[in-house]
């Protein structure tokens, strides 16, 4: 097997270049057949990703080292090419970012030695479900590893992303803490919005919707479980959506989220489903596997297919 490597060094803050220097010497060690792409610049590894995919690849692994981003853009760019499932090129992974959701989601060493070693002693490839969706307004369509969200997680998400907070905090290990502290100012800036979805041959009318997250496990933000009982081993899409009422009740939303029992709330809505359509009537913020979508209107058609990750799942 060979092993076409992207890595993301300034993934986690720079925590991405320890991590790929302990895993190149390991290869190196071990004398594994591979080859290293540095990316330069943001959604380069879309674009290695892209180059990779045309070239027709056979017994190769594309492994990524960096964080949930970086492995969302090179699905992304491996599947622009790959238009049938026979084409695809297996992934694999190797957690590098400051939240790694995909990591817990599917069950990969945080440990940068393990994960490789996850990679190593995999003899076949494992046929993962991952998020699928299409956006009608901008004409969009892609995927996604962890989940999509519009409003609360993704104007977090939008606040975090502003280089000085996220770096200050990050280096002061309160990522967890960051998220509920910017979830408290999102509170108090976010207005409810207007939300229809249809599923499963019914209609629901939000008019004050708050959260609302189409997920492919439980996590999200900095290992907050927003549906704890979504696995990646299960085909269907769960997604939850949580109204704002007044102020007592917010924050009581926001303490079931931060618990992890969202979904659980009698002030939450939760769709366990193959195939999910949204619409916004505002401007709204949104997320997809941590990476802004920006403020904008949504048309959004969730489901699920399938990708092939070479590497041995922790149980
Ligand atoms: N060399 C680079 N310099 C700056 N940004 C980059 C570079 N390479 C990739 N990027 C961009 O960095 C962004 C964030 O990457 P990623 O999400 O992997 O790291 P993270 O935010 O630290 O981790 P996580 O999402 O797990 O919290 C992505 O949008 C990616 O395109």
């Amino acid at each position: 097997m060979h092993y076409e490597i992207i890595v993301n060094e300034n993934a986690g803050n720079g925590n991405a270049k320890n991590v790929w220097s302990t895993v190149q010497s390991l290869l190196d060690q071990l004398q594994v057949s591979y080859s290293v792409h540095l990316t330069n610049h943001p959604q380069h590894e879309s674009y290695i990703a892209n180059k990779l995919a045309a070239r027709n690849l056979t017994n190769t692994v594309i492994v990524v080292v960096g964080g949930d981003g970086t492995l969302h853009n090179t699905l992304n760019g491996l599947q622009e090419r790959q238009v049938d499932n026979d084409q695809q090129i297996p992934l694999a992974y190797i957690p590098a970012g400051s939240s790694n959701n995909f990591a817990r989601g599917y069950g990969i060493s945080m440990k940068p030695a393990h994960a490789l070693q996850q990679i190593l002693s995999a003899d076949h490839a494992y046929q993962t479900n991952i998020g699928k969706y299409t956006e009608a307004i901008k004409n969009e369509h892609g995927y996604f590893l962890n989940n999509i969200g519009i409003g609360f997680d993704a104007a977090i998400i939008s606040r975090s992303n502003h280089p000085s907070a996220k770096k200050r905090l990050n280096r002061a290990h309160l990522g967890r803490f960051a998220y509920l502290r910017k979830a408290i100012g999102v509170i108090y800036d976010q207005q409810p919005f207007s939300l229809m979805v249809q599923a499963n041959g019914h209609r629901d009318a939000y008019g004050r919707a708050f959260i609302v997250v189409a997920t492919n496990h439980p996590f999200i933000g900095d290992g907050f479980q927003v549906i704890d009982t979504a696995r990646i081993t299960d085909p269907a899409i769960d997604m939850v959506v949580s109204e704002r009422k007044n102020w007592l009740q917010t924050l009581w939303v926001i303490r079931a989220f931060a618990r992890g029992k969202l979904s659980h709330s009698k002030w939450a809505r939760h769709y366990h489903v193959h195939k999910i359509h949204y619409t916004t009537t505002s401007l709204e913020f949104g997320q997809i596997d941590g990476e802004e979508m920006g403020n904008r209107f949504f048309d959004l058609t969730v489901s699920s297919t399938k990708y092939p990750f070479y590497q041995v799942p922790e149980q």
